[in-house]
Parts: C-alpha cells; sequence; structure tokens
C-alpha cells in the first residue's frame, strides 16, 4: 500500500502532464472533428483517443472500412503517451491462427489483468495458462454436468413464469405500456444467472422494479475496464488516485461487488448449516463438490461469482437488446419468426420446453445473424509471448497488442459476402433447412479455439425461450424516435436503452 502511494507520488509530475496534454489536445480535436466531420487517428501523442471519446459509433465504422481497404489486416502505431502498438485484424486466418493453431503463444497477459483487475486475477475471465486451465475445468463440469442439464429447463422455466409473463401481463394491463426492453432484459438474466450461481430466484424482475446495486456495478465496472484501454495507464492510475472520473464510479463498484458476493457466499454457508441443499456453483464450491475441488478461498469465489454474472447476464441481455431492435427494423424476419412460433408451441403454453425450442431453426437464425452483427463483446485482445507471423503476413512481437475487430468482421464484404451488412437470417439456414454451421474463427462472437464459449447452447435455449415467449403472447414495437447508440463498453450495450411498447396479442 505505501509502496504503492509513494510509486504514485513519485509519478505524479509525469501524470499531471500527461493529463492537461491529453484534455486540451481532446479539447482541441474534438471541435476539429465536428467541424470538418472526419475520423482522426494515428495522431501525434494521443493517437486515436479523440475519437474513442467523441465519436466511438464513427470509429468502429472506419476501423471496418480501414480493415476492408487494407484486407483484413493494418498497425496502428502507438501514441506517444500509450504503451504500445496496435495491430488490428479480422481476418479469419489471423483469428484462427491467434486463438487456436497457435493458442500457447498468445494470452490476455498483465497488462489486461491490470486493466481489469476488479474482476480478479483468478477468475476464469481474466487467468492465463494454469490458472485458466484449472478454472475452465471447473466451469466445463459444472455446465456438462447432468444435474445442471435437469435444471436448465426448470430455471428457463421459473423465470418466464415468476418473472417474465407477469411483469408484461402488467405492462400491458396498465395505463404506460412503454418498457425500456434493455432493462427488462438484464433483470430477466440477473434472475436467470442467480438461479445458476445460487440456487435462488431473487426475483429482480417484478413488478415494481426494484433497484439492484449489483447489475449497476457490473455495468459501471465494465465501462471503466473499457475506458481504460483507451487512456495511457498513467491516466487512469491517476484518477483512480485522485479517486474522480470512471476511477471513482469503478472503485463504489468494486466495494459493491465485494459485499454483494460475501453477503452472498455467508447466507449460503448458514443454509448448508441448516443441511439445505441444491445444485448450483456456490454449493459446489463451498462444499468441496468433485467439480470444484477443494474449497478455495473466498476472493477466489468471490472472483468466480462475478465473472459468472457477466458471462450470463451481460452477453445475453445484449443479445436480446439488438435481437429486437433489429427485428423492428425487418417487419420480415417477425412475421416468419411470428409463423414458425405459432406452428411449433402449443395453443395455451405460454413458457415452451427445451425440446419445442429446439424446432426453431428460424428464430436460432436470426439469433446467430444478431450476434454476428452485434456481438456482445465486440473485440478480443492478445498480446504474443514470443514473436509471430500472421497467416496474413503481419509480424507481431511481445510489444504488439493484437486486437481482433469481431464488429468490422461482420461487415468485411470478404468474409460474409456483399450483403454483409443486411440482417438476414437466411444465410444461417441450409438448404434442407437446417442450421447452418460456421467455423468459430469466422463466427467468432463465442470466441474460438481452447477458450471457446463453454455457455453457447445454454443462451440460445434461455434467449429462445424468452422471444418465443414474448412473440407468442405480447405484439412489441420498439419507440421509433428513440435513439439507439452504442456504449463504450467492455460488453455491447446500448447507452441510452431500448424502449418499446408492449401490447396483449391476443386482446
Ligand atoms: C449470447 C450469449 C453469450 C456470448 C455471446 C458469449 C460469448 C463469450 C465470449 C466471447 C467468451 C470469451 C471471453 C474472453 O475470453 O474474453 C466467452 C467465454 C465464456 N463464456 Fe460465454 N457467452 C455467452 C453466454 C454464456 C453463458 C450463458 C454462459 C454460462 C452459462 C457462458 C459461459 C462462459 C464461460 C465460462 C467462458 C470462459 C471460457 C474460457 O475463458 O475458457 N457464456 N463467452
Amino acid at each position: 500500500m505505501i509502496a504503492t502511494m509513494i510509486e504514485s507520488v513519485a509519478n505524479l509530475p509525469c501524470m499531471i502532464l500527461a493529463t492537461i496534454t491529453l484534455l486540451i489536445s481532446l479539447l482541441f480535436l474534438h471541435y476539429y472533428t465536428k467541424h470538418n466531420k472526419v475520423v482522426l487517428w494515428n495522431l501525434p501523442l494521443v493517437g486515436l483517443l479523440p475519437e474513442v471519446f467523441f465519436n466511438f459509433h464513427g470509429l468502429q465504422n472506419k476501423v471496418t472500412q480501414l480493415l476492408e481497404e487494407k484486407k483484413g489486416t493494418f498497425f496502428l502505431k502507438g501514441a506517444l503517451l500509450a504503451q504500445s502498438d496496435i495491430l488490428i485484424t479480422s481476418d479469419p486466418a489471423n483469428v484462427h491462427h491467434i486463438m487456436s493453431s497457435n493458442f500457447s503463444n498468445y494470452v490476455k497477459g498483465s497488462n489486461w489483468r491490470k486493466r481489469f483487475d476488479i474482476f480478479g486475477d483468478d477468475s476464469i475471465f481474466n487467468a492465463d495458462s494454469q490458472v485458466w486451465q484449472h478454472n475452465r475445468k471447473i466451469a466445463r463440469g459444472f455446465f456438462s454436468h447432468h444435474q445442471f442439464h435437469q435444471l436448465l429447463n426448470k430455471i428457463v422455466q421459473d423465470t418466464m413464469a415468476k418473472g417474465l409473463i407477469p411483469v408484461l401481463d402488467y405492462i400491458v394491463s396498465g395505463q404506460s405500456l412503454v418498457v425500456d426492453l434493455q432493462d427488462l432484459f438484464k433483470r430477466l438474466m440477473f434472475d436467470f444467472a442467480s438461479l445458476i450461481v445460487f440456487g435462488s430466484n431473487p426475483n429482480f424482475l417484478s413488478i415494481g422494479f426494484p433497484e439492484n446495486v449489483f447489475t449497476k456495478a457490473l455495468d459501471e465496472a465494465c465501462e471503466a475496464t473499457c475506458a481504460r484501454h483507451f487512456v495511457p495507464d498513467s491516466f487512469w492510475r491517476l484518477q483512480r488516485w485522485l479517486v474522480i472520473g470512471k476511477e471513482r464510479k469503478l472503485s463504489e463498484s468494486w466495494k459493491t461487488i465485494d459485499r454483494f458476493c460475501a453477503d452472498h457466499i455467508a447466507i449460503k454457508r448458514k443454509k448448508l448449516a441448516t443441511n439445505e441443499d441444491g445444485f448450483d456453483v456456490l454449493n459446489c464450491y463451498l462444499t468441496g463438490h468433485e467439480i470444484t475441488g477443494p474449497t478455495p478461498t473466498d476472493k477466489i469465489i468471490r472472483d468466480n461469482i462475478t465473472a459468472a454474472f457477466l458471462a450470463i447476464g451481460s452477453t445475453t441481455t445484449s443479445t436480446l437488446s439488438w435481437f429486437f431492435w433489429l427485428v423492428s427494423k425487418n417487419p420480415l424476419v417477425e412475421i416468419k419468426i411470428r409463423q414458425e412460433v405459432d406452428k411449433n408451441l402449443p395453443e395455451n403454453k405460454v413458457c415452451p420446453m427445451q425440446e419445442e425450442l429446439s424446432k426453431l431453426v428460424y428464430l436460432h437464425a436470426a439469433l446467430c445473424e444478431t450476434l454476428r452483427l452485434f456481438p456482445p463483446v465486440p473485440s478480443q485482445l492478445r498480446v504474443p509471448i514470443q514473436t509471430d507471423s500472421l497467416p496474413s503476413g503481419d509480424h507481431v512481437n511481445e510489444n504488439t497488442n493484437v486486437m481482433i475487430s469481431l464488429y468490422a468482421m461482420a461487415r468485411m464484404v470478404s468474409v460474409w459476402g456483399e450483403d454483409c451488412c443486411e440482417f438476414k437470417p437466411e444465410r444461417w439456414i441450409t438448404e434442407d433447412g437446417r442450421i447452418k454451421h460456421e467455423p468459430a474463427h469466422k463466427f467468432f462472437s463465442f470466441n474460438a479455439g481452447p477458450r471457446i464459449c463453454i455457455g453457447k447452447d445454454i443462451a440460445f435455449t434461455m434467449m429462445k425461450g424468452v422471444v418465443a415467449t414474448m412473440m407468442r403472447n405480447y405484439n412489441v414495437r420498439v419507440v421509433e424516435s428513440h435513439p439507439v447508440v452504442p456504449n463504450l463498453s467492455t460488453v455491447f450495450s446500448m447507452k441510452h436503452g431500448l424502449m418499446a411498447t408492449v401490447t396483449n396479442r391476443w386482446n
């Protein structure tokens, strides 16, 4: 602690100078780009920082355009204040090389862990090598366990019956028919994640819309840790030291997350003492279940609980929100989903079962298409341990940050064809009416190689359950005038939510 303070004080003049320079440059460039409608980057001193802050969406599109021009890969020289060069790629061959064939040479690395420190060095999300392998084994063991599979259907049904349907029924029966869908999905997915992690439904999605400090803290942590990637380390360290800006919010989030996890660990210990049993993540950890092995420290449990909520809740909330927005822009897709849902779901059944959901091929395709265009994790960063040559012919070394842009990859003609920017579920369906499987290094939304997402099928089951339930029973209309803007965050969310009207389909 004292050593950190001394280090911070010693760096203080440097940090202040960096901050002042940065602020002046940002203000000047904001004025310049606004009036000249151009995208500026590779600027001396500040690199692409101004664009990140003032034109994030424009920047994503500019990166896409450049990647298309440069055949899928280019170098961005590090700004003077930044730490290293970045190689940006959307070339599936590079993705395959980095994530699969030369996996052992590419790590998340210590810079990643510094910036995502709130999620804990030992969590599956942050760790590399043996620590990651250990966590992965536990996560795989849990999610592929027969007890979990028996429970999943019940969990999906529970969240629909106790949360989604009563709340939507309340909304359609009331004065105000407008709801923020993103907020609604966040609540629903928190309940879903809680059932998996703690074995209980907190009913965060319920009439009255209770406040949830944990999801707010998680959102703020995602924003603050993402922002750290675009500024020199000295900048956010200074902010943290002064307890200002996003760093102030981050330190508050940190306390909230710690408290939330500690409370749940204590509650679970009490339940276990009275022999209450169940199959959930926390139960396995605390009882030293064969899946998790000997009970680890509370800190390690806290890190993995937080990672689980991020993995389960934030990703599915993002996908469902973008899905309803895309469908609202493509009424023909909505008609086709409706037809499929009506054909395959029994008439008076509000919550579909897993077997029924597996018949919804067109809906599955529409969700894949959403995940392609709006991947919840829009970019991946890796650092090579040793010098390497990529299939694109580019050379990288241990000072190169390699960034894979999923957002750009979806919009590359060379990867997805001339219609790449269109929302076309049909591209996911084979001639004989099955789901077309694209290789993970091309459809990269669930990651690829040894670190591929473990919860893909679980996510589809839940998301299909939600959409089928909603489309079968309600009319959902996105409010056209509502501004839909992507948020600058680790997970691709909507800055102002997604307002929609909901009415009963059968009245
Ligand atoms: C639409 C939903 C989802 C998407 C798009 C998604 C995407 C991803 C991505 C991109 C990663 C890699 C993250 C990284 O390495 O930085 C990942 C990892 C992971 N996901 Fe998912 N995920 C989703 C839902 C889920 C669900 C529902 C679960 C659990 C039930 C889950 C469990 C995991 C786990 C455990 C990992 C860590 C894998 C590892 O590092 O070895 N995910 N996911």
